[in-house]
This record gives structure tokens, sequence and C-alpha cells, in this order.
């Protein structure tokens, strides 16, 4: 069974049962996906076996750490859908579905929407791209609470969650550094930051991300990226979301990634511990010729 399906149905079963109970039901029926010969589809990391499906890889971090950034590059380095459940409540926001206005409310004040929704926008994405022949995925903003890692876990094999971390005085500086284009979607950032060290954590500098000159007048910032909201998802994520980085350590699927500065440090030192150090390659000749 497809795990769009799958996460369908453990939603909709009226008491979720325990991973283990999940797993065994179900997942014996995932590993169905088309063979794809492209070796950018195969798990990268740690010389694990190929499979017969993308990465399904997952991204863990603090608001504004810059998840969205890195799960976005990956996925076009990998050839496999970036999947974040931020875009995803930020679309139905912007319909004018039933959920819209409950959904703001509870998005503008910085609080977590319910598993139940969460994982009925997610099942509907997967459905979405199992029936355009996607294989594999990158998740970012998923999940974020133990129950849904709970329920992740026992659908499918989550081959690496990726923790990505930053100071906490630079995050908050990043998101309300953080612009959205009304026109493209593009995400940009004109935050210059400048972080001395301090109590023993290291200086840290990044140059903002600025837009091209056609997008500078259609800059919007989120609703929810204002200090007062950003503390309260700071807190909220150590509050909710820690518990899942302990859920993965202790299943030895961690990979803990401190972010040694912005896009020019961090990206190439990403792709070597993920052993994809030949994609960078591969990039700077293209950017070559
Ligand atoms: N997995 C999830 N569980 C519950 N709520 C979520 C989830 N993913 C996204 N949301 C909602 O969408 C909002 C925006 O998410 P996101 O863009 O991932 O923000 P962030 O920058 O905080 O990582 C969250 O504050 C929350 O209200």
């Amino acid at each position: 069974m497809a795990m769009a399906a799958v996460l369908n149905r453990v939603l909709r079963s009226p008491s979720s049962p325990s991973s283990s109970a999940i797993a065994s039901r179900f997942l014996s029926s995932l590993s169905s996906s088309p063979t794809n010969s492209d070796p950018r589809r195969f798990s990268a990391s740690k010389g694990e076996e190929s499979k017969d499906r993308g990465v399904q890889w997952v991204f863990l971090g603090c608001p504004g750490v810059g998840k969205g950034t890195y799960a976005s590059r990956l996925s076009n380095l990998l050839g496999v859908p970036h999947i974040a459940t931020g875009d995803l409540v930020r679309e139905e926001l912007t319909s004018s579905g039933p959920l819209a206005q409950q959904l703001k409310d509870i998005v503008n004040q910085g609080k977590l929407v319910s598993d139940e929704i969460i994982i009925n926008l997610l099942s509907k994405r997967l459905e979405n791209g199992e029936a355009k022949g996607e294989s594999g995925f990158i998740l970012d903003g998923f999940p974020r609470t133990i129950r849904q890692a709970v329920i992740l876990e026992g659908t499918t094999d989550i081959d690496l969650v990726i923790n990505l971390k930053l100071r906490e005085d630079v995050l908050l500086e990043k998101c309300l550094g953080r612009r959205i284009c009304s026109q493209c979607g593009g995400n940009f950032n004109v935050a210059s930051i400048n972080a001395k060290e301090e109590n023993g954590k290291p200086a840290m500098s990044m140059a903002p991300l600025l837009p091209p000159a056609h997008c500078t007048s259609k800059l919007i910032t989120r609703a929810d990226d204002t200090e007062e909201v950003v503390k309260e998802r700071l807190r909220i994520y150590n509050d909710m979301s820690q518990p899942v980085e302990d859920f993965y350590r202790g299943r030895g699927k961690l990979l803990e990634f401190d972010l040694p500065g912005g896009i020019p440090e961090s990206w190439p030192k990403l792709l070597e511990v993920l052993n994809l150090d030949e994609y960078h390659e591969d990039e700077k000749k293209s950017a070559v010729a």
C-alpha cells in the first residue's frame, strides 16, 4: 500500500495503534516503488545499500534554521520532492476552504496545527506525488511531535534525519529578516548577521540573501515572523519537537549538523558529511561551463 494511503488509514483508525503494530501491518506492502537507474535516487549516506526508490530523509531544526533552504537544494540534487508541511499549511490558508480561518488563527499565534490536520494535508500531498510517479522525499517541518514521529516511523522507512543547529539569537534574527516574493514565491533574507563569540558560542556571520531586482518591490513578511510569534515558535519547538530529536537519536538515524555560517560555508560542508561531495564537484563544473 502506498504511504499516503497508510497515513490516511492510521488517521482514521479509532485509536491509533502503536508504532510496532502499524509497522508489522503495513511495512511489507510499501516497497513497490518503480526501479530507477539514476544513482542520485539512491540513499547516498553512510554507504547504505542502494534502494529501488528515492531517499526518504527528514529535516529537523528550529524555526529559521534553514531547513527549507537545504532541503530544497538537496531535493534538486537527488531528484526527490521537497515536502514542507509549513508550505502545505500556508497553501491551505490561501484557499477558501473551511479550514482556512481556523488554521490562520493557530499559525499566526505560532502554535502547532493538530496532528490530524497535518497528516491529512501530508497524505494528500503524497497521494498527488505518487500519482505523478514521485519516489522518495525530503520532509521539512514533519514530524514535529512525538505522535507524528511514531506514526511516520510505523508507516515507512526513514533513511536519515538531519538535525540542523544554530545559535538561538541568530535564529531569531534570521526569522525577522525572512522575506518572500509575493509573485514568484522565492525565499530571501535581508538580515546581515554578525554575532560575536559569547559564552562559548562561536562567532558567526551570514550575508543577507537578497532578491533579484524584479522581486524587490514585491517582498512580503510572513505574519508569523514577528518577534513575539517567533519566540513562541522557538518555545514550542523546544517543548514539542526537541523530543523528536531524541526519538530518532535513539534509533540511530539522527545526523547532527551545526551550521558553520551562511550557505557558502554550510552547503559544501553538508554535502561532505552526507557523502555527496562528488555532486558538489559536478555543480562547480556546471557553474564554470
Ligand atoms: N508538522 C507540523 N505539525 C503541526 N503544525 C505544523 C507542522 N508543520 C507546520 N505546521 C504549522 O505551520 C506553521 C509554519 O510552519 P513552518 O513553515 O515549518 O515554520 P518554521 O519556520 O517554524 O519551521 C507552524 O508554525 C505550524 O503552525
